[in-house]
C-alpha cells in the first residue's frame, strides 16, 4: 500500500484579515453575495408579477368569450377562442419556469457561491481570465457571468488538477490554455473562511479540509473535491456501458450521484429524472443517499431496489424467488426463440370468478390470423390488441343481458353512490345500458390488465418446451416474456446499478434486455463480493458486450473513507499486485486493535466492555455480523447491554450517534465512525472461503476512523500476517 502523508501536510493558509489575496477575495465574494441577494429579490417580484398578470390576462380574455355553440361555425370559433387563451396560459407558464429555475439557482448559490477560482490565459501577452465555479452558474442582467457552472465545458480545467498547460473540451474541440492560478474556497454564504492555493498539482487542500470534518448520517454531494480520477468517470463520454472498478471507499457511489447531475445538466432540454433509474442495495441505502441530488439543485431519478424491480415485472411468487440461474441459461433461450411458434396449449382463458371473458378458441383464432408473423413481440402485440378489443365486446355483450340490469335494480343507494357516484336512475333502456357497461367495466379491469399483460401466454408451458426442461426459474421466465412479447422500459435512458458485484450475470442480463435502450452505469468492487454465484466482473463484461456492443472500464484506486491504518487492514486481504496501487488520503487515526480469547466469559466481558465504549463514543459504532444468526448469538453474549443498540433490521434510517448492530447485507456501501468486528474467529471466516475474505473485506472498510477486531478462539488466518 502506497503512504500518502499529505494529510499531514494540509493546512488552511489566507485565513489572515492582513492578507491582501485574503481580503481581495472577501470583498469579491461580499460583491457576488450582494448581487445574488438582489437578483433573488427581483426573480421573486418577477414571479410575483407574472402569476398576477397572468391571472388578470385569463379573466379578461375569458370574459371576451361569447361560449356560442348555436352552429358548427359559432362553436369552432368558440374552441378557437379558448385555444388561444391557453396559448397565452402557456407562454406565462414558460416564463416562469424560466424565472423559477433563475431564482432555484440563486437560491443554491447563496448557500455557497462558488468553491474555487480558475485564473486561464487563453491568449500569451493577454491578461488571464478568472472564472469563479460554484454548484450552479449564473449571470447577472447585463451577461456577466458571476458563477461558471462546476458541470460546464471549461470548468474542466479546475477538475484537471495541473497547473500550466491544460485544456478542455466544448462543443468538441479541444481548446488549450494556461492555468495561471487554481485557488479554492472555504465559504458559508457570505463569509470566506479560508483560501487554498494549488500549486503542487496532487495536494488538494480543499478535499483534506473536507475530510477532516466528522462523517455524517447522511452522504455529501463532493462537487467541490471531484479528484481527477473520479472526473474522468463523472466526465465520461456517454457510452453505452461503462463499468467503474474501485476499491471500497473510493468514492464510486459519490461519484455516480455526481455522474447523474453532470447528465442532467449536459441534457438538460432532453433528459427527465424519470428517464434515470438508480438500482440501490436496499432502502436504507437509498435513504443514506436521498438528499445528495436535491442538495445539488437536481431531483432525484427513480431510485429502486432488485426487489422492487422484480415486483414490477414479475407476479410476487416469482419476484420473491432466489433461485440462481446461470447466465447461459438465458442465451439458450435467445437461441431456442428462433423456432417458436405457438402451440393450441400455450394460451390461457381468462375468466372472473365464473364468468369467461376470453375462450381459448378466440385466442386461437386471433394466433392463426398472424400466423405469418413471426411468433415474439410484433405478433404478441397484434394479438394483445384483437384481445382488447375481443374484450371490450365481450363485456359489452354481458352489458347488454338481463342479469346484470337486475344486479343494477337490487342495489342500495349506498351501494350505487360507492359504484357511480351518483344514484342509479336511468332515464331510459340506453342509460341502463351504460350504467351496466361502467358497472362491468370496473369489476373486470383485472382482465383487461391481464390481457395487456399477456396473462393469456403459457409462459411457463412455453418454456418448458422450448428449452426441454421440467420447470422455469423466475429470471428464465422473465427473459423468456421479454423475449416473446416485447416486455421492457423503452423510455428509460440510463440505468445506473450501484455495488453491482452483488448481482448476478443473469440478474444483469434481465436488466440490460429490460431497459432496452439504455445506457449503463454500473459500479462495483469484486472484492466485496459477498453473496455466492454472483458475476465476476469478466462476465459483467460479457454480458454488457453480448448486450450492448462493448463496455469501458475506469477504475478508482484510492480511499477517501477510511484512515491509512483501516486501510492497510483491509488492502491487506487483496492479492500483492492490488495491495501495491491502494492509497488512503485520510488523516492517521488509531491502529486497529485485535484481541482474541479463549475462553467464553472473558470473551464475553471484553464484547461488553467494547459496546458500552462504543456507546459512550464519540460518532456512530456499527457492530458489523456477516449474517442474521450471528446478531442472535451476540445479542446472548451480550446480555443486558444489547437492550439499548439500535436494531437495524427494522430502523428505517441510520442514527447519528451510538451503537447498532447491522448485517453486513445492510451495512454495504454505508460508512460509521467505528466498526466492532465481534468475532473474527477461522469459524466466521474461514481461510478457504473467498466470500470470506470478501465479507471480512467489506465489513473493515466501511470504518472511516476506528476498526475493533475481537475474536472468540482462534483467530482467522486471513488477519494473520
Ligand atoms: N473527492 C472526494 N471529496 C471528498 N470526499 C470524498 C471524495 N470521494 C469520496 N469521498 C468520501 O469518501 C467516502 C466514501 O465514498 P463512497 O461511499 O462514494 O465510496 P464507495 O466507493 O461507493 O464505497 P464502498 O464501495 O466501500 O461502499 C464518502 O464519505 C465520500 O463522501
Amino acid at each position: 500500500m502506497q503512504e500518502n502523508t499529505a494529510a499531514e501536510d494540509a493546512q488552511a493558509f489566507g485565513t489572515s484579515p492582513d492578507d491582501p489575496v485574503f481580503v481581495t477575495e472577501q470583498a469579491h465574494l461580499s460583491e457576488v453575495y450582494a448581487e445574488l441577494e438582489k437578483m433573488r429579490g427581483e426573480l421573486v417580484r418577477k414571479m410575483e408579477a407574472t402569476s398576477a398578470a397572468a391571472a388578470r390576462d385569463k379573466l379578461d380574455l375569458l370574459s371576451e368569450i361569447s361560449n356560442d355553440f348555436t352552429s358548427d361555425t359559432e362553436t369552432s370559433e368558440t374552441y378557437a377562442s379558448y385555444g388561444a387563451v391557453n396559448s397565452v396560459i402557456d407562454s406565462y407558464n414558460a416564463q416562469q419556469e424560466v424565472t423559477a429555475d433563475k431564482l432555484a439557482r440563486c437560491r443554491l448559490l447563496l448557500r455557497q457561491p462558488y468553491f474555487a477560482k480558475v485564473a486561464l490565459q487563453f491568449k500569451p501577452g493577454q491578461p488571464p481570465k478568472e472564472l469563479y465555479i460554484g454548484a450552479a452558474g449564473i449571470s447577472d442582467d447585463n451577461y456577466k457571468r458571476l458563477v461558471v457552472d462546476w458541470r460546464s465545458p471549461v470548468a474542466e480545467t479546475y477538475y484537471n488538477q495541473s497547473n500550466g498547460a491544460t485544456s478542455y473540451v466544448a462543443n468538441g474541440r479541444t481548446i488549450h490554455v494556461d492555468l495561471a492560478c487554481r485557488r479554492q474556497f472555504d465559504i458559508e454564504a457570505d463569509t470566506l473562511h479560508a483560501y487554498f492555493d494549488t500549486t503542487v498539482a496532487i495536494q488538494d487542500a480543499l478535499l483534506l479540509e473536507s475530510l477532516s470534518h466528522q462523517r455524517t448520517a447522511q452522504m455529501k454531494a463532493i462537487t467541490a473535491t471531484i479528484q481527477r480520477e473520479q472526473n474522468e468517470v463523472v466526465r465520461h463520454e456517454d457510452v453505452p456501458a461503462l463499468l467503474v472498478a474501485g476499491i471500497a471507499g473510493s468514492g464510486k457511489t459519490s461519484v455516480l450521484l455526481q455522474r447523474i447531475a453532470y447528465l442532467f445538466y449536459q441534457n438538460r432540454t432532453e433528459l427527465d429524472p424519470s428517464e434515470v433509474f438508480l438500482i440501490t442495495p436496499n432502502p436504507i441505502f437509498r435513504t443514506y443517499i436521498e438528499n445528495v441530488l436535491p442538495d445539488m439543485g437536481e431531483r432525484n431519478p427513480e431510485t429502486l431496489t432488485w426487489a422492487e424491480f422484480a415486483s414490477r415485472v414479475m407476479p410476487l411468487d416469482k419476484a420473491a424467488e432466489k433461485k440462481s440461474v446461470p447466465v447461459d441459461a438465458l442465451w439458450r433461450i435467445d437461441e431456442a426463440i428462433a423456432n417458436l411458434e405457438f402451440e393450441d396449449d400455450d394460451f390461457r382463458e381468462l375468466h372472473h370468478g365464473n364468468v369467461k371473458l376470453l375462450g381459448i378458441n378466440q385466442i386461437r383464432k386471433v394466433n392463426a390470423k398472424y400466423r405469418n408473423v413471426p411468433a415474439g413481440p410484433h405478433r404478441a402485440t397484434l394479438m394483445r390488441e384483437d384481445l382488447e378489443d375481443a374484450l371490450e365486446a365481450r363485456v359489452k355483450q354481458l352489458a347488454s343481458g338481463s342479469a346484470v340490469l337486475e344486479e343494477l335494480e337490487g342495489m342500495t343507494l349506498n351501494e350505487q353512490l360507492s359504484q357511480f357516484g351518483e344514484p342509479y336512475a336511468p332515464v331510459d333502456e340506453k342509460e341502463a345500458r351504460d350504467f351496466a357497461l361502467r358497472l362491468l367495466q370496473d369489476r373486470y379491469q383485472g382482465a383487461f390488465r391481464a390481457v395487456r399483460d399477456d396473462a393469456w401466454l403459457r409462459i411457463d408451458r412455453i418454456g418448458m418446451r422450448l428449452l426441454g426442461e421440467k420447470s422455469l426459474s423466475a429470471l428464465e421466465w422473465l427473459y423468456l416474456k421479454m423475449a416473446i412479447t416485447g416486455l421492457s422500459d423503452a423510455y428509460a435512458k440510463y440505468v445506473m446499478i450501484d455495488e453491482v458485484q452483488d448481482y448476478s450475470a443473469a440478474q444483469l442480463a434481465v436488466l440490460a434486455r429490460f431497459f432496452r435502450r439504455a445506457h449503463f452505469m454500473l459500479l462495483g468492487d469484486e472484492n466485496q463480493a459477498i453473496n455466492p454465484n454472483t458475476a465476476s466482473f469478466a462476465e459483467v463484461r460479457e454480458v454488457f458486450t453480448r448486450l450492448r456492443g462493448g463496455i469501458s472500464t475506469c477504475s478508482l484506486l484510492t480511499s477517501y473513507r477510511s484512515s491509512p491504518e483501516i486501510t492497510e487492514i483491509f488492502a491487506g486481504l487483496l492479492p500483492a499486485e492490488q495491495r501495491a496501487k491502494i492509497s488512503s488520503v485520510q488523516r492517521a487515526s488509531e491502529p486497529v486493535r485485535v484481541d482474541c480469547y479463549g475462553n467464553d466469559d472473558e470473551y464475553a466481558a471484553a464484547l461488553r466492555e467494547a459496546v458500552a465504549h462504543a456507546k459512550e463514543n464519540d460518532g456512530l459504532t456499527a457492530i458489523v455480523v456477516p449474517w442474521k444468526h450471528e446478531a442472535k448469538r451476540l445479542r446472548g453474549f451480550l446480555g443486558d447491554a444489547a437492550d439499548d443498540l439500535v436494531d437495524m433490521e427494522t430502523a428505517a434510517e441510520l442514527p447519528t450517534n451510538g451503537a447498532m448492530i447491522i448485517t453486513l447485507q445492510l451495512a454495504k456501501g454505508l460508512e460509521f465512525d467505528h466498526v466492532i468486528v465481534p468475532d473474527a474467529s477461522a469459524r466466521v471466516f474461514p481461510a478457504d472461503d473467498r466470500v470470506a475474505k470478501n465479507r471480512l473485506y467489506t465489513t473493515v472498510s466501511r470504518a472511516t476512523r476506528s476498526v475493533q477486531i475481537l475474536c472468540r478462539g482462534e483467530l482467522t488466518p486471513l488477519l494473520k500476517k
